[in-house]
């Protein structure tokens, strides 16, 4: 089997991951399969905000094409970098356990955002973030920060900001957990929706494949991921508008919070929803169509 990836340190930590798991299950040898790592554009374009490059299908479009041309068997991704809408004859057939899924802040003038001085600089391109940040303390200076990690502490190294924010589960992935200074509380800083869940995407109707993954899926993150990205679907996937949501799963129950916002911070949205886990994405529609209607077609003008 071949398996697809992206070629940064947290694309390969995932596919290692992925491969462990496989082996495990299959009682299959390292050999059993190979990894192929794969550019895109979303590893090469490092200058803008990826919203404003074209958003989510730059990191999935290459590993899509592999697929078609059956240079892989099947793709790793974060289920955080997916469009809603995958390509003809592709689907996501696996979900592996959800590691944490809040963010992480790593601070150098203070520890928490809360502590920052007044006017410090945090550094993020991602809107949701920077979004929150600015709810919870409009006087910081929120700033664009892309990169790897390597470069963002480099960043903070050299002063740039006081401090960023990235997902603590890829942090977890790459051995880094130890430069976190706080975890954003689920409540305050809702994640983006499929933060922390890995996520494999094949061709529909490849039973051998499928076969090969079913002994690694795992249904509740699955569902939980229904609902996310059902959520987002209902508000149809717009990258400029900042989004989080979580769903959370509880036996046959689940329980969902979702939130949108104005960049500034000073408007927002929320939903709450809660039901059967088997109704995961019927339950991320609704409260998708739910913020939309209230938020009004206004809400989602105009930003850039
Ligand atoms: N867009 C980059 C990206 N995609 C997934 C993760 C983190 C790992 C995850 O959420 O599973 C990250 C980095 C970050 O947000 O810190």
């Amino acid at each position: 089997m071949r398996i697809g990836t992206r070629g940064s340190l947290l694309a390969l930590a995932q596919a290692h991951e992925t491969r462990a798991r496989l082996m495990a299950a299959h009682g299959l040898p390292e050999e059993a399969f190979e990894i192929v790592v794969i550019a895109t554009s979303g590893d090469r374009i490092q200058d803008r905000p990826l919203a404003l490059a074209g958003g989510k299908g730059l990191f999935t479009k290459e590993l899509e094409e592999a697929m078609y041309a059956d240079e892989i068997d099947f793709a790793v991704h974060s289920s955080k970098d997916m469009p809603t809408q995958l390509p003809d004859g592709l689907e996501l057939s696996a979900f592996l356990p959800r590691e944490d899924p809040r963010d992480a802040f790593i601070g150098r003038a203070a520890p928490s955002i809360a502590e920052l001085p007044e006017g410090a600089v945090v550094g993020s391109s991602s809107l949701r973030r920077q979004a929150l940040i600015r709810r919870m303390r409009p006087d910081l200076d929120v700033v664009m920060f892309r990169g790897n990690v390597q470069t963002r502490l480099r960043k903070l190294d050299e002063g740039v900001a006081q401090g960023t924010i990235l997902a603590n589960a890829g942090l977890r992935r790459l051995g880094l957990a130890d430069i976190i200074t706080d975890l954003m509380p689920l409540d305050v800083f809702p994640p983006a929706p499929g933060q922390g869940a890995i996520c494999i995407e094949s061709r529909i109707g490849d039973s051998r494949v499928r076969n090969m993954l079913a002994a690694i899926d795992h249904k509740p993150t699955g569902q939980a991921l229904a609902c996310e990205r059902a959520f987002l679907a209902a508000l149809d996937g717009s990258c400029r508008t900042p989004i989080a949501g979580y769903a959370m799963i509880d036996g046959d129950r689940l329980s969902f919070e979702g939130l949108i916002l104005t960049p500034d911070g000073t408007l927002s949205h929320e939903a709450k929803a809660e039901g059967r886990a088997a109704d995961a994405a019927e339950i991320g529609r609704k409260a998708g169509e739910d913020v939309r209607a209230r938020a009004g077609e206004k809400f989602f003008e105009g930003w850039s």
